[in-house]
């Protein structure tokens, strides 16, 4: 079988070298050639764990290609189209720019028989007028959404929760297309949704939607808890362990970014409010909010601090929106830095990976090459993403390299009491502060 992926962002890169390591000649499209040209090496324009390993094994053996002519998808099977959907300028809205571009490419490449398997997350309704576009060629459309995680793009592709189809009404032919893409996943009993394409659409940003809210739930008992005394993180447990609410995503703290779940509800916002349904998404505007709120409540923490100490400089530990990440889109960290250098601190930062996407971000900012460089000489602590070199650290060790005696953990990793005993004051996002030992 032959295989195309157009657009190798974080979701088609990993998808094209997924496909490879399934068994298909697989070329991957983008228009981006300094991206190009790094795939074609075998090496990821970004970070991803186990990516580096399936990249270069499709490209040794040779049935993983890189181009940036659209001309080379002549003769595949399934082209899946992972190209971006980023916010509007000045909208709400989702920029559909990429995906109409793309399929406009595509078509003097398209054949009867070809499947254009679409990936990239969309307005609900862009998949039938996609599909009438390409109708005359004779290919058939599918919306296939994808639902990985970043920091486990590759284990979420072989492996995922579940493949949903979205296909015109009684197209067969399209459902056995991904069913022999998908052949080796489905063999280990993954479930298989074939629905419309509405639906299938809507599943996904409904999917997003949902984990927002649960986030910014935990987040507005978060807001709640600073206010009466309470632990959120304890509150997160005990519902957590009720099985019709279950403990995961509702970790508080910093909040949710990304190149997804922020831009997703508001594009699912503005497309309900096109649909008359403003109403019915109007909720998703507070979790947005309450999702904001966190980054000014972390800063407002912060320079509490630093008034308290009588100091300026900030050590920042985490730029990625998430850990096992680069990505810095909308990230909560970079946004908590933005903001004390608004307010005139002096912010340098560290991040394991995010150093040169969140440099191109923010260019102002003082990025450094490790904890240590970081903590040095600040008068304030600070945690943006729990990457777990920091959950690692052993503050008495840490104690030794800042004359900082407060850390403000923006997502509630670190153990208290450990780094108060090693003389730390420990300010936490919905939580008591506890107080240095
Ligand atoms: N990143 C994720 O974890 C993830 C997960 C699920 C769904 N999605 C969705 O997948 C889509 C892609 O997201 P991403 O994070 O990979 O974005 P990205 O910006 O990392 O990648 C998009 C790629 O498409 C390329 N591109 C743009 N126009 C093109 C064209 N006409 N032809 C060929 N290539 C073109 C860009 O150069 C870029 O490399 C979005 O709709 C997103 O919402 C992303
Ligand atoms: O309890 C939690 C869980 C997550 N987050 C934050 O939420 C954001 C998103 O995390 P996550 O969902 O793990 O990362 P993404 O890679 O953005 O994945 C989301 O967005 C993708 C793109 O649509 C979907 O495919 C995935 O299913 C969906 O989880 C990050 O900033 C996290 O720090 C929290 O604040 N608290």
């Amino acid at each position: 079988m032959r295989i195309a992926v157009i657009g190798c962002g974080y979701l088609g890169a990993v998808h094209a070298a997924a496909m490879a390591s399934l068994g298909y000649d697989t070329v991957g499209v983008d228009v981006d050639e300094a991206k190009v040209e790094r795939l074609r090496r075998g090496e990821p324009p970004f970070f991803e764990p186990g990516l580096p390993e399936l990249l270069r094994a499709g490209v040794d053996a040779g049935s993983l290609r890189f181009t940036t002519d659209v001309a080379e998808v002549a003769g595949s099977d399934v082209v899946f189209v992972a190209v971006g959907t980023p916010q509007l300028a000045g909208s709400d809205a989702a920029d559909l720019t990429f995906v109409d571009a793309a399929i406009e490419s595509l078509l003097p490449h398209l054949g009867e028989g070809t499947v254009v398997a679409g990936k990239s997350t969309v307005p609900v309704g862009t998949a039938q007028r996609l599909a009438d576009r390409i109708a005359p060629t004779g290919a058939r459309l599918a919306w296939n959404p994808e639902f990985l995680r970043e920091g486990f793009a590759v284990q979420d592709t072989l492996a995922p929760d579940r493949l949903v189809y979205g296909v015109a009404e009684g197209d067969g032919a399209a459902v056995a297309a991904l069913d022999a893409v998908y052949a080796t996943i489905l063999a280990r009993g993954t479930e298989r949704l074939v629905m419309r394409f509405a639906t299938a659409e809507l599943v996904k940003v409904s999917a997003n939607a949902f984990l927002a809210t649960k986030i910014s739930f935990i987040n507005a008992m978060a807001e709640i808890a600073e206010t009466v005394g309470a632990d959120v993180t304890q509150l997160a447990d005990a519902i957590g362990l009720d099985a019709r609410i279950g403990r995961r995503f509702l970790n508080a703290g910093l909040g949710f970014g990304g190149g997804c779940l922020p831009k997703d509800i508001r594009a699912f916002q503005a497309r309900a409010e096109e649909l008359g349904h403003g109403h019915t998404l109007g909720f998703l505007r507070e979790v947005d909010e309450i999702n904001l709120r966190r980054r000014d409540r972390m800063a407002q923490l912060v320079d509490a601090e630093l008034a308290r100490v009588g100091g300026d400089r900030v050590g920042m530990l985490g730029l990625a929106f998430k850990p096992n990440s680069d990505d810095v889109r909308d990230s909560p960290a970079l946004d908590v830095c933005r903001i004390l250098e608004q307010r005139g601190r002096v912010v340098r930062a560290y991040d394991p990976e995010a150093r040169e996407t969140a440099g191109r971000s923010m260019p102002s900012l003082d990025i450094v090459g490790s904890v240590e460089d970081a903590v040095r000489g600040a008068d304030v602590l600070a945690l943006g993403t729990e990457w777990q070199e920091f959950r690692e650290l052993d503050p008495v060790v840490v104690a030794t390299q800042t004359d900082a005696r407060v850390v403000v953990d923006g997502r509630n990793t670190l153990d208290a009491a450990r780094w108060a005993a090693a003389g730390f004051k420990v300010v936490g996002l919905g939580r008591p502060e506890v107080e240095a030992a």
